[in-house]
């Protein structure tokens, strides 16, 4: 059994105190010792004043350096002041009296008593971010942390808030507490927080990730921009394919960009939600790509592809904005195997390409576009129940599974996501997913599978619709407003500048490919209007910038020649030229401005003004005013804006551009001349009458 050693401890002769007492004694002796050394050299007093500012200057710069709390700062200061002005006095008088050592004594006494303040107490941790949050804003920041901890049960941190541009809501920065807690805790309690703010009808909270996984972005609407109307921006024709199609607004004011390069779209939405409208939109964005083509398989009796057929149709073009139209099952056959044969030939002979641009993404240009696939209400079309269709339905699955580097993709629309009408491939393999207007939960809960966050009640009216890309939250937006005038203007745009299909793709897409533009000619001409002289009229003559300027036509005749609202409505303006003024046809009829104009005499006989026009006119006479904002307008007349905006529509009466102020109100409105003028009133100093063909825009 081996003996163990305690070591001997060694002696302490250091001078560092072992604890308050020592330290108070250590000080107090120093300080006489100072005292007595500075009365036997004669130090002269100034000295012990320099002594004790610079040591209570060091204090604080040092205690800030540390981040000393308060309590202890003031205790070092304290010390330092007090034994400094012991030090002084007894420098101008002298140390050796009872009274200064009784002094020394209780100040030394004080120190030793009040030193747990002085212990190194860093201030408390500052929550990240909240110096950022500005004052009028932080007070919003603390009722949602409030609010997030009643509803969700979760104490967060919010670290900033910062107000839209649009100033119609704001975005909530916060941080989660860790322990478990996740966004989609806040997420499945959106509508929750939504109604718990109290937020108006149409407004909403959006949940969206932060900067790392535990931060969180709220985006809160506290006014309902989802009625707005966001109009279709001039068309431009020189985008790629590979730049996201804008397609609308989010509450925010941000665009919704969609993505049309690698991403196949699926739209839902019940009749009159505003698909074909998107349609449209979707169109011309991806059309007017010097990169890619539009085939379009319109089963629907041509209510897609018509509008678009009609400059070539009508003789005005060349050829169609739209490369293959289909209205027959057996030619979107024919169009589906067609883009298969290509989807399949292009992954073997774009090798050289990828290799010599270096990419792994085939890549796309006017030799070699992509084709995008439009179907409208044409998932029906393909649906899994329909035997007869099973081959249509396997060659766009196929599309849809394989064509993604090859750049042939599909859009597809329903009236609604159930497997029953739409094959559950197609849904599956569509990266964006888009929801138009609908008024049952039960559709948006299965196109979003049941998304705690997805609400029926964010969706205030047609042309409003959710839009999810890829894995993000579905986000409510608004949709573009593409008019019919506007199609066609864009149709005469695009047919002039669109790429043709690459050689190697026409000989794959064979006989039926080649032959294509025939049968679209019979077989949309079939559905044309026959009222031909009518529907000349709504084509533009030529594009013109958009203005508000009154517009005339020179012409004649009795009331009854009058245009139809439809005309009017489809005479707004249109677009920008296209590239070449060369590619734009011959106006039918010049057309002039108001004040280029002669008079015309007033024609015997007029048609009886529209009772909505003379409500108007009553509402502007009532109000005396030239002009009224879209909600006076609205409420004079019993209506919804919304149902205001329908209803001017067709007599091509929108609101003005700009905003106005009407009693301390900016906001946009009507003009009391748009209606005048369709009204057959006068516009002020002209005598002009509206006739046909003339646009009152
Ligand atoms: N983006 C929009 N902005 C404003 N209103 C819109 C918008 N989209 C659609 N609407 C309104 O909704 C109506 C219906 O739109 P649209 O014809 O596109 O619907 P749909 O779903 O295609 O209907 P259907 O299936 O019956 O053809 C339009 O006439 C218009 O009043």
């Amino acid at each position: 059994m081996g003996t163990t050693t305690t070591p001997t401890p060694r002696p302490d002769w250091s001078l560092t105190p072992r604890g308050t007492v020592s330290a108070t004694a250590q000080g107090a002796l120093a300080l006489a010792a100072l005292a007595s050394i500075g009365d036997l050299t004669g130090l002269n007093p100034i000295w012990g004043g320099a002594a004790t500012a610079a040591g209570a200057l060091g204090t604080v710069v040092v205690s800030a350096h540390h981040d000393h709390g308060p309590a202890s700062l003031l205790y070092r200061l304290g010390c330092w002041l007090g034994a400094g002005a012991w030090w002084t006095y007894t420098l101008a008088t002298t140390p050796w009296n009872l009274n200064t050592f009784a002094a020394l004594g209780i100040g030394a006494l004080t120190a030793g008593l009040l030193a747990p303040l002085g212990r190194h107490t860093p201030r408390a941790p500052r929550r990240p971010g909240t110096a950022l949050v500005l004052r009028h804003t932080s007070r919003i920041g603390a009722e949602w942390e409030a609010r997030i901890q009643r509803v969700c049960r979760l104490r967060v941190t919010v670290t900033d808030v910062t107000m839209w541009a649009t100033r119609t809501g704001y975005d909530v920065h916060l941080d989660l507490p860790g322990a478990g807690s996740t966004l989609a805790q806040i997420s499945g309690a959106a509508d929750a927080l939504a109604t718990d703010a109290r937020l108006p009808e149409g407004c909403g909270v959006e949940v969206g990730p932060g900067m790392h996984r535990a931060a969180v972005v709220l985006r809160v609407s506290t006014v309902n921009r989802l009625e707005e109307e966001v109009p279709f921006p001039p068309l431009t024709t020189s985008a790629s394919i590979t730049d996201p199609v804008e397609i609308g607004e989010y509450r925010n004011g941000d665009v919704v960009q969609v993505p049309m390069r690698q991403a196949s779209a699926l739209v839902i939405g019940q009749t009159g939600s505003g698909k074909t409208i998107l349609l449209n939109v979707l169109t011309s964005g991806v059309a007017r790509c010097r990169d890619a083509l539009v085939w379009h398989i319109d089963l629907n009796g041509g209510s897609l592809s018509q509008m678009w057929l009609a400059p070539w149709l009508d003789g005005r073009t060349d050829r169609p904005a739209v490369d293959w139209a289909a209205s027959t099952p057996a030619e979107a056959l024919d169009m589906a195997l067609a883009a298969l044969r290509i989807a399949k030939d292009r992954k073997t002979s774009a090798r050289k390409l990828k290799i010599a641009a270096d990419t792994t993404l085939m890549p796309v240009s006017p030799d070699l576009p992509e084709i995008v696939i439009f179907l409208d209400e044409g998932a029906e079309a393909v649906s899994p129940g329909d035997r007869s269709v099973r081959e249509l339905r396997e060659a766009l699955e196929e599309i849809q599974r394989i064509g993604r580097d090859s750049a042939v993709r599909i859009v597809a629309s329903s009236l609604r996501s159930t497997s029953d009408v739409l094959p559950p491939m197609i849904k599956k393999m569509s990266h964006v997913r888009i929801a138009m207007y609908v008024q049952d939960q039960s559709e948006l809960g299965l196109m979003y599978e049941h998304n705690r966050a997805v609400n029926v009640a964010d969706l205030p009216g047609p042309g409003c619709g959710f839009v999810q890309i890829g894995q993000a939250t579905p986000r409510p937006f608004k949709g573009q407003y593409m008019l019919p005038s506007t199609v066609i203007s864009a149709a005469v745009q695009i047919a002039a500048v669109r790429p043709e299909l690459d050689e190697r793709a026409q000989r794959f897409a064979g006989r039926a490919y080649a032959d294509r533009y025939e049968r679209m000619h019979a077989a949309f001409t079939d559905h044309d209007t026959d009222d031909a002289e009518g529907y000349e009229r709504a084509i533009p003559a030529a594009p013109v910038a958009p203005a508000r300027h009154l517009t005339v036509l020179p012409g004649g005749g009795g009331a009854e020649a009058w245009a139809d609202p439809f005309d009017l409505a489809r005479h707004r303006p249109a677009a920008p030229a296209p590239t070449s003024a060369a590619a734009w046809p011959e106006p039918r009829r010049p057309i002039l401005r108001a004040e280029q104009i002669h008079p015309v005499n007033p024609a015997p006989q007029t048609r009886p003004v529209p009772p909505i026009m003379a409500r108007a006119l009553a509402a502007f006479a009532a109000a005396d005013a030239e002009r009224l904002h879209s909600a006076e307008l609205a409420d004079a007349l019993g209506l919804s804006q919304t149902e205001l905006a329908d209803a001017l529509r067709p007599y091509g009466i929108a609101p003005l551009e700009q905003p106005f102020k009407r009693s301390g109100t900016r906001a946009r409105g009507y003009a009391l001349e748009d209606f005048r003028v369709i009204a057959g009133g006068h516009t002020p100093g002209s005598q002009a009458r509206v006739t046909p063909g003339h646009s009152a825009l």
